[in-house]
């Protein structure tokens, strides 16, 4: 990645001007931190590279990598980047800190329609993009909420040195041990022969999305290893659609169980695509107006600050 290039459309932010790092997470190559922006005076979010291994070429090729992609792919439900920081001895992008923290921490009451939505905004935007910038890690994990609880579609990707699907036409990663299997596509198990079904990943993860936003619950949670799940999606089994599962309270319920189903078959052109997604989403939001969603938004703020 030419350094250049980039850092002439993207502000270089010094080291010094971040202060306050709190930690938030870490993976193989990767860690992550919230801090202060001395200038901007603002949170922000920090991606850096291990700071005690040795900074390696590749690894610090990866993350400018990413930092392009997050540039190229500026919108509304796409975490945004501010710059970043390239110093001998300290290097990371530096984004917007979601104040609401991921999907998987936090479940909404009716405002699940918009936040199905706006993943599906996020989404149709990357697969729009030229080359189609494919997800293949979408999970609640990296789905971050600001602080209306709107939508930003993230990868925190710290585990593994990845190869950002923008480089290559398929950007398949090796089955993450300890990571989760319930958002891979059944052929993605074993490294598939043909790349084509590449496109029709995110959609199968979307379904699963789908189904423990609307459902509340974690896909799979009776399986006690990932082993087990593989066989029994290998063998056509999906999570419950049931009435004990999906109430029947949840608004458009046929339709979101058949885009679920639809989402998540076996075979990778039978699901849609996600233009055709929003296109039946669309109209259930306008059946929401936005005084809706706020007052959902409001029920989960003052329960949150109700919390002991
Ligand atoms: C409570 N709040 C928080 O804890 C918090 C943490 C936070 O940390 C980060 C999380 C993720 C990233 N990076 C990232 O999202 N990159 C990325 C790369 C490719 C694609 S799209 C194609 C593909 O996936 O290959 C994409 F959508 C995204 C980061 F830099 C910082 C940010 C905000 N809030």
């Amino acid at each position: 990645v030419n350094i250049c290039s980039l850092t002439s459309t993207l502000p270089v932010i010094p080291y010094r001007k971040l202060t306050d790092l709190h930690y938030i997470s870490k993976g193989g190559f990767g860690t992550v931190f919230r801090a202060q922006h001395s200038d901007w005076r603002t949170t922000v979010a920090i991606k850096c590279l291990k700071l005690d291994s040795p900074v390696g070429e590749r690894e610090r090729n990866c993350l400018l990598k990413e930092a392009e992609v997050l540039h190229k792919a500026r919108f509304n439900h796409i975490i945004q980047i501010f710059g970043v920081c390239n110093e001998p001895e300290f290097f990371c992008i530096v984004t917007e800190y979601m104040t609401n923290g991921s999907l998987d921490e936090i479940l909404l009451s009716n405002a699940q329609l918009r936040i199905l939505y706006e993943i599906a905004l996020g989404v149709n935007f990357l697969h729009n993009m030229t080359p189609p910038l494919l997800h293949h890690d979408l999970k609640t994990q990296n789905i971050l909420m600001d602080g209306e609880y709107h939508v930003k579609i993230a990868d925190f990707g710290l585990s593994k040195w990845r190869q950002l699907s923008i480089t290559k036409g398929s950007s398949s990663k090796p089955a993450e041990m300890g990571g989760t299997v319930i958002y891979m596509p059944p052929e993605e198990y074993e490294p598939s022969k043909n790349r084509r079904a590449d496109v029709k990943y995110d959609m199968y993860s979307y379904a699963i999305i789908m189904w423990e936003v609307l459902s509340r619950r974690i896909p799979y949670e009776e399986a006690t290893n990932p082993m087990q799940i593989m066989f029994s999606v290998l063998r056509g089994s999906r999570p419950d659609t049931g009435l004990d599962s999906l109430p029947a309270d949840i608004p458009s319920r046929e339709t979101l169980i058949n885009l679920m189903t639809c989402g998540w078959t076996t075979k990778p052109d039978e699901r849609p695509s996600f233009l055709k997604c929003l296109i039946e989403l669309e109209p259930m939001m306008r059946r929401f107006d936005e005084i809706d969603f706020l007052e959902a938004v409001l029920v989960v703020k003052r329960s949150k600050y109700m919390r002991p």
